[in-house]
């Protein structure tokens, strides 16, 4: 997947100014940044959702276009779910959609650790199930490319060590996925993290390489260090 000097606006606004990034088949990538800085204005522009302009190839084809649309899985911040139905019937309805490419319903609850709860409607589980059973939904469609908006944003602990072991799982089985998120800490579960800021990319890195380029300790320390590094660059730009 190539991005290319993108540029997005929404409103009368330009939100992303230039971006230039690479995802490499069966990895994990992570995007982050602060809130407000465009990590889902550019996961809906992956997904064919967002107009730009630039160059954008999505598993070698442009996004939302037929050939590509159901090879992408989005999950958004919100729950795409019915909340009438159990988290099996959701997973077989969306596992029909998928058609052939569709993975086992069985194997994905096992997966995201929902087996127990399978045949409870959904509108009985509590805010962080129901979010799995999102999640699961888009798996089930056996996505090449998995964009996730947040998904272990408000999960215990455990919970975010069992998605982010089934994340690797899928990417071992070629899978490439585009995960962004709040917790620094996330990024050491990456192959490849991405640092956005106002709507730019600031780095392209690792954990360990970011703990190294800027001495810090924590990786919230090392992301402020390449923030404030950023700002006083932005600065000098304009004396
Ligand atoms: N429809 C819209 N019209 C105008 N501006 C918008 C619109 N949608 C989003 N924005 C602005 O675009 C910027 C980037 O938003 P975006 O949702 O991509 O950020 P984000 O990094 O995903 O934030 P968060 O981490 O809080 O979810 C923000 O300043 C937001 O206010």
């Amino acid at each position: 997947m190539e991005v290319a000097d993108l540029h997005v606006s929404r409103g009368r606004k330009e939100i992303l100014h230039g971006l230039g990034l690479s995802l490499a088949p069966g990895t994990v990538t992570g995007l982050l940044g602060p809130s407000g800085c465009g990590k889902t204005t550019l996961m809906r522009t992956l997904v064919g959702v967002q107009r730009y302009r630039g160059r954008v190839s999505v598993l070698g084809h442009g996004p939302g276009t037929p050939a590509v649309r159901g090879r992408v899985g989005y999950v958004t911040q919100g729950l795409v779910v019915y909340k009438d139905l159990t988290a099996r019937q959701n997973l077989r309805y969306f596992a029909r959609v998928a058609g052939a490419r569709a993975r086992d319903v069985q194997e994905v609850l096992d997966l995201v650790g929902l087996t127990a709860l399978a045949d409870r409607p959904v509108s009985s589980c509590s805010g962080g199930e129901a979010g799995r059973v999102s999640l699961a939904c888009a798996l089930v469609a056996g996505p090449d490319l998995l964009v996730m908006d947040e998904p272990t944003v408000g999960l215990d602990p455990l919970t975010r060590e069992e998605l982010w072991e089934s994340f690797r799982t899928m990417a071992q089985e070629g899978t490439t996925l585009l995960v962004s998120s709040h917790v620094m800490d996330e990024a050491f579960r990456c192959d490849q993290v991405l640092l956005m800021r106002e709507g730019r990319l600031l780095t392209s890195t690792t954990a360990p390489e970011l703990l190294e380029d800027t001495g810090a300790t924590t990786l919230d320390e090392a992301f402020l260090a390449v923030i404030t590094h950023s700002a006083e660059g932005a600065k000098e730009d304009l004396r």
